[in-house]
């Protein structure tokens, strides 16, 4: 179960992961490449990279030592250089990019695509795509789709539900599994040795089984096999019995049982191509420490490469891509992923920079720059851009004893659906239920003392409509994907902006409506206001009359002001 984690625990996280660092020379010339731009860019060098300034659609060039190609006209026009240490894998890339003539217009790709086919994936997952109703990528799946398909690290960073889950499976799906470029036969032989070539980790087994079925649901029924599930939770055995008879090709799962199937020696990622950490904040804290260092250790380490006698970290992995997703990036981010990463880029929706040239003031991340402030300044920084812009935000004050009664009165005058009350206590939950039922409304607790089938039961009941009210603690804030969930209700505070980004991420998925109630007493309103202050959005106070949610014109007019 995700704990809650303070901002300063997982400051210190990030710095106390211990992995060879590589100093900034060491680090361009084990890896042999560099990140350059063109002109405009050099002149500028903080200023996001956007196609526009980086002369999208002029020129593509690529440096390798002391030569250089030039290459016009490609298809994804991306004009960062790809890794050298990847070369191979790149030239695929690029001689299909050249191939294909049609040049984008600058407006049109990739930072809004209209089609999965402007962005380079192969044809048969397109055809998936399609098939599962995905036919126009979201701005962040423009951005990082080419990013990654150049065979560049990255951490990508974009509000919640804005697709950062595709954003990343498609590009490993277009490299790995029957859906790929080139997929032969001999590809299909069985029996061949194969080894897992992509690992997805995840905070929680919801979220983890959750990318698993999204995965699925691309592969289609005949190759459900292609991925497996880690979870913890679930039988151990059965899982490594699978492992050896499915020979997957992707594996999803938490930390703790990633590593514990892989030190027991049932799990070969040496030769992986792909290590995602998806809610990578959440994965930095102190109780995932140990695991995520198994992890980053093993997966994609090169054959024969000694990891107690190699210098250098990046050179045991430089094959590995290593992919860092969330939608809120504190600065601990920002430093593992320049540790564990190589050169890796920063993709938001409408930009991609390199995370070296991230400076204070330059853009929405950056380095707290005197301890006093930290604090304040590390949860703003991390916050920005974390919540769907159409979500309307709303605080309503009563006393303790009322709270829930409160958000019974709430989920009426808005006649919310799919509503999701979070708590900070698991204790007080069944309490919260009870209530919740006695007056007529379905409810149902979800915690991580369940068991693990209790909990998708649960889960399921939820998404099929039959419990309205669901409510729980941190386990079901992030990454919980529930498209229909109209409501998110704050009964205890979050403990700060970035649990609040992520609890009211549950509901306005994708662009669709959503409301945030946060339900306080009244000596808790000045938390309310910092939040609103850190997140950027106006939290007006309201009220329920007569079944009705009332806003004063004061409130309004004050919120108009902020907007
Ligand atoms: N291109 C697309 N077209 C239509 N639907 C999409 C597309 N991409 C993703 N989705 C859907 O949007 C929803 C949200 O996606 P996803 O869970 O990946 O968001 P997220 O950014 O990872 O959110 P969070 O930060 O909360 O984890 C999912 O139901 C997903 O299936």
């Amino acid at each position: 179960m995700p704990s809650l984690v303070s901002p300063r625990l997982l400051f210190l996280v990030g710095e106390t992961i211990h992995l060879k660092k590589l100093s900034r020379g060491s680090s361009s010339a084990l890896c042999q490449r560099s990140v350059r731009f063109f002109s405009r860019v050099d002149r500028d060098k903080n200023a996001p990279l956007t196609l526009a300034n980086l002369g999208f659609n002029t020129e593509f060039e690529t440096t390798t030592k002391n030569k250089r190609n030039k290459l016009e006209n490609v298809k994804v026009n991306y004009p960062i250089e790809a890794p050298k240490s990847r070369e191979k894998v790149a030239t695929s890339n690029k001689s299909r990019a050249v191939r294909v003539k049609k040049t984008l217009e600058i407006e049109s790709a990739p930072f809004a695509a209209k089609s999965f086919s402007e962005l380079g994936l192969p044809p048969p997952l397109i055809e998936r795509l399609g098939r599962e109703g995905f036919n126009v990528p979201t701005d962040v799946q423009s951005a990082a789709i080419p990013t990654i398909l150049k065979n560049h690290d990255a951490v990508i960073q974009s509000y919640t539900g804005s697709g950062k889950t595709l954003a990343y499976v498609l590009p490993i799906l277009s490299e790995v599994g029957p859906l790929k470029n080139n997929y032969s036969s001999a590809d299909k032989e069985t029996g061949k040795k194969t080894e897992i070539e992509a690992v997805i980790v995840a905070p929680s087994r919801e979220l983890a089984m959750q990318i698993v079925r999204e995965v699925e649901k691309l592969l289609g029924p005949e190759n459900k096999r292609v991925v497996q599930q880690l979870v913890g939770g679930a039988n151990r055995s059965r899982q490594e019995e699978a492992l050896k008879k499915n020979k997957p090709l992707i594996v999803v799962g938490t930390p703790g049982r990633i590593a514990e199937i892989s030190a027991a020696g049932k799990l070969h990622t040496h030769g992986c191509r792909f290590l995602v950490f998806d809610e990578v904040d959440e994965l930095l804290s102190f109780n995932f420490r140990q695991d995520i260092h198994r992890i980053l250790e093993h997966v994609g380490r090169r054959s024969g490469a000694d990891p107690q006698g190699q210098k250098n970290s990046l050179v045991r992995w430089a094959d590995r891509r290593t992919i860092m997703v969330s939608a809120t990036v504190p600065f601990s981010v920002v430093r593992a992923a320049r540790s564990w990463a190589c050169d890796p880029l920063l993709v938001q929706a409408k930009s991609v920079i390199p995370l070296e040239s991230l400076a204070p003031g330059t853009v929405n991340l950056s380095k707290p720059t005197s301890s006093s402030n930290s604090d304040l300044n590390l949860q703003h920084q991390a916050t920005v851009q974390s919540l769907p812009p159409a979500l309307k935000h709303y605080y309503c004050v009563t006393r303790l004893q009322h709270k829930v009664d409160t958000l019974r009165r709430c989920v009426h005058a808005l006649n919310a659906q799919s509503v999701i009350a979070f708590m900070n206590h698991t204790r007080q939950l069944k309490d919260a239920v009870f209530k919740l039922e006695a007056r007529g409304m379905n409810a149902a607790e979800l915690h991580g003392d369940l068991g693990k089938l209790g909990r998708s039961t649960i889960l399921k009941k939820f998404k099929s409509g039959e419990v309205r009210v669901l409510v729980t603690n941190e386990l079901a804030a992030r990454g919980l994907d529930v498209p229909e969930c109209d409501l998110v209700v704050n009964l205890d505070l979050p403990t700060d902006s970035i649990h609040y980004a992520h609890r009211a991420g549950r509901t306005g998925r994708l662009g669709r409506k959503g409301t945030v109630v946060t339900i306080c007493e009244e000596r808790e309103v000045f938390v309310v206001k910092k939040l609103q202050k850190q997140l950027g959005v106006p939290i007006p106070a309201c009220d329920f009359t007569e079944g009705k949610l009332i806003v004063s014109d004061k409130e309004e007019k004050h919120a108009e002001a902020l907007r």
